[in-house]
């Protein structure tokens, strides 16, 4: 598996929702059971919209959206939202089951603390680039790829802030489990902690 990741290189990043662990997740995966929809309020008879504030590779909206949630994607990056955008309409090609989850995402550009204000989101995802950890896994290596093109998100407590100034019901934080809290903001209401990524939830409705 490392040779592999070497392998690959910044220029061969791509969003790829057809094959590889997405598609395997979404065959395998924990349905609503998992931290991320359990986090965002997704319950049995419960879907809230949602909006990704921070879309990158599309991983989590398309796992939300997988679960019959609508999903409004917003991403910054011009390099990462043309892969977003090029890899959910390889998704939809697909047809069937792909498509109908690419159909229940909206991928917007532009930077969030803008645009959250303009839209109306039950329960807001915030995932800024984590701070950097010694990893060799494929999945990591797409995130220090992911890094190489944006750099840090060093306004991440700014986009909490807007969040919760907009969201209806909730926002949600998606953090490495061990990692101080971001400085500057409230108190969380709770949190859902897995082994290595926590998710930090202000109830705001
Ligand atoms: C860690 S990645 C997100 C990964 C994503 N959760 C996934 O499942 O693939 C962070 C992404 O958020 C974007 N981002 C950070 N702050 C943003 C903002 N204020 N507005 C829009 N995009 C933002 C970055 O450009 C980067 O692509």
């Amino acid at each position: 598996m490392k040779q592999a990741a070497d392998k690959q290189t910044a220029g061969e990043l791509r969003v790829d929702f057809v094959s590889g662990p997405v598609a395997h997740r979404l065959r395998f995966g924990g349905g609503r059971g998992q931290a991320l929809p359990k986090a965002m309020g997704l319950r049995n008879g419960k879907t809230p919209s949602i909006i990704d504030a921070t879309a990158g590779l599309g991983r989590d909206s398309f796992l939300l959206a997988s679960l019959g949630a609508q999903v409004t994607l917003i991403e910054r990056s011009d390099k990462m939202h043309a892969l977003l955008a090029e890899g959910m309409e390889r998704a939809a090609r697909e047809g069937g089951e792909l498509q109908e989850i690419i159909g229940r995402m909206t991928l917007l550009h532009g930077d969030a603390k803008d645009l959250l204000p303009q839209l109306d989101g039950e329960a807001i995802l915030i995932d800024p680039m984590h701070p950097p950890r010694k990893t060799t896994a494929l999945v990591k290596l797409e995130l220090r790829q992911v890094r190489e093109i944006v750099g840090a998100d060093e306004d991440a407590a700014d986009l909490v802030r807007v969040a919760l100034d907009n969201a209806r019901s909730r926002v949600v934080l998606k953090w490495p489990a061990k990692a101080d809290p971001i400085e500057g903001i409230r108190p969380c209401s709770h949190q859902i902690r897995g082994k290595t990524t926590r998710y930090d939830v202000w109830m705001t409705g």
